[in-house]
């Protein structure tokens, strides 16, 4: 059952400071890492999110000892040789990553195991992913030649390859990572556009060797990991709501700390200057593997630009939020070589277009993103979610500065990565 929330918020401004939770890809990896390092990994700032527990649960039905406690962590392992065979499904619910990630690593593993996820993960391609894994030697059988979930992976002994990535993807190169690390032999991976380096970065924290020249990466199989302490920072795609907010709603003055600036994850940093938003930034002295600070933004009178190119990877998620952003800018955005946000959590150009439309911005769907002219004010509607938490997101930070209240059909989507967003929200809102 989903319910709907009514957004009812009367011309309120943005004051006050907000520690935004963990980052969910990273998140997402301290776990994995930890299951693979032999010994006890201890993780700060774990985002307990319900894309983040699907991983937990995985792991768990694969032996791996997981505990709990807020937002640490502690994951104890005798390493990847000791996972057992799950005796059930391995649901891996609305989470794209956690599902490409697992085909990889459990590929050239002992263990024969099915992955499940929800209706939209069973929607979403992975021959991405499944496609590259079977040239290193990997057994799959799924429907659609292993295109779609539900899959079944026998885990065989694998062979290092050398892949030029079709797509400008971190899971597929995630993917094809992790299984390098039990191939035989050295994988090298030449990217199309770097994507978030997240799975590069935790391979060094836990001792592996990697190089990375000029968008090649190349990766040495039956290298052992060594367990660690891995410090989480906050999630630049979460922040990304209340960086618009800040800079969309009238009279507003947001300091957001904790924010992770791994410079693979900050295009939204670079649209929102282009576009004329009044922002400082002040990077915290480095505490583990990736970089973090606190940014302050504020009310800001915004300008139209082209977002494209090797940019889109660096803001992929945030685009939905952008989009809204570009409604109250003056002149025309245009969003563009972004038809990956087809095959997320649902289609996302499809998705931003009929919403923001609803609310009477002008807006236009193209084949690789959209087209918006702005600034236009905007009214209340009745939203749909999509059961996408980020078109959630985006529905609940226009209902700040529409005229009438909006109401979403299915507010609790958003806990799939943001489980206190309306806390958050709440919590700096001065009606
Ligand atoms: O590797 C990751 O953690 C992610 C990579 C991106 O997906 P793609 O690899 O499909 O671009 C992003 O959209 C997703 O939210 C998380
Ligand atoms: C696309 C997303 O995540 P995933 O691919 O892991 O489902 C997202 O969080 O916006």
């Amino acid at each position: 059952m989903t319910i709907s929330k009514v957004l009812d918020y009367a011309k309120p401004s943005l004051k006050g400071t907000l520690r935004i939770p963990g980052d969910k890809s990273v998140s997402h990896r301290s776990i994995m890492f930890g299951a693979i390092a032999k010994g006890t990994t201890t993780v700060e700032g774990f985002l307990q999110s319900d894309d983040c527990l699907s991983t937990i649960d995985c792991f768990s039905k694969l032996g791996v000892a997981i505990s709990v406690d807020g937002e640490k962590v502690e994951i104890k392992s005798e390493g990847l040789a000791a996972w057992k065979e799950p005796n059930e499904l391995l649901y891996t619910g609305n989470s794209g990553t956690t599902t490409r990630l697992l085909l990889g690593l459990l590929a050239g593993s002992h263990i024969s195991s099915v992955l499940i996820g929800d209706e939209s993960i069973q929607k979403r391609p992975m021959r991405r992913v499944t496609d590259p894994l079977k040239q290193m030697g990997a057994k799959y059988i799924g429907r659609e030649n292993g295109q779609y979930t539900p899959i079944a992976v026998e885990g065989t002994k694998l062979r290092a390859i050398n892949y030029e990535m079709p797509v400008a993807s971190a899971q597929v190169k995630s993917a094809i990572l992790l299984a390098a690390l039990n191939a035989e032999g050295e994988t090298v991976i030449k990217e199309l556009e770097t994507s978030r380096d997240h799975t590069e970065k935790m391979l060094q924290h836990f001792g592996a060797t990697i190089s990375v020249d000029d968008q090649t990466i190349r990766l040495q199989g039956g290298q052992t990991l060594t367990s660690t302490h891995v410090v989480v920072p906050g999630d630049i795609s979460s922040a990304a709501f209340f960086l618009v907010a800040g800079a969309i709603v009238p009279n507003s003055n947001l300091t957001l700390q904790n924010v992770g600036l791994n410079p693979t994850r900050t295009g939204i940093i670079d649209a929102l200057n282009e576009m004329g938003t009044s922002m400082t930034i002040e990077l915290d002295e480095l505490k583990s593997h990736e970089e973090m600070g606190t940014i302050v933004v504020e009310t800001s009178s915004l300008k139209g630009a082209v977002i494209g190119g090797d940019l889109i990877p660096r803001l992929i998620d945030e685009i939905p939020i952008i989009a809204l952003l570009a409604t109250q800018a003056h002149g025309k955005t245009v969003i563009k070589d972004a038809e990956e946000l087809k095959v997320k959590e649902t289609n996302r150009i499809d998705a931003v277009v009929n919403e923001l439309k609803k609310l009477g911005a002008n807006i236009t769907a193209t084949d690789d993103g959209m087209i918006i002219e702005g600034p236009t004010p905007l009214h209340g509607a009745d939203l749909q979610t999509y059961g996408d938490h980020r078109i959630g997101m985006m529905a609940a930070i226009a209902s700040l500065i529409t005229s009438s209240p909006v109401t979403i059909d299915n507010a609790e989507c958003i806990s799939v990565s943001y489980p206190n967003f309306f806390e958050q929200l709440t919590s700096v809102l001065n009606e």
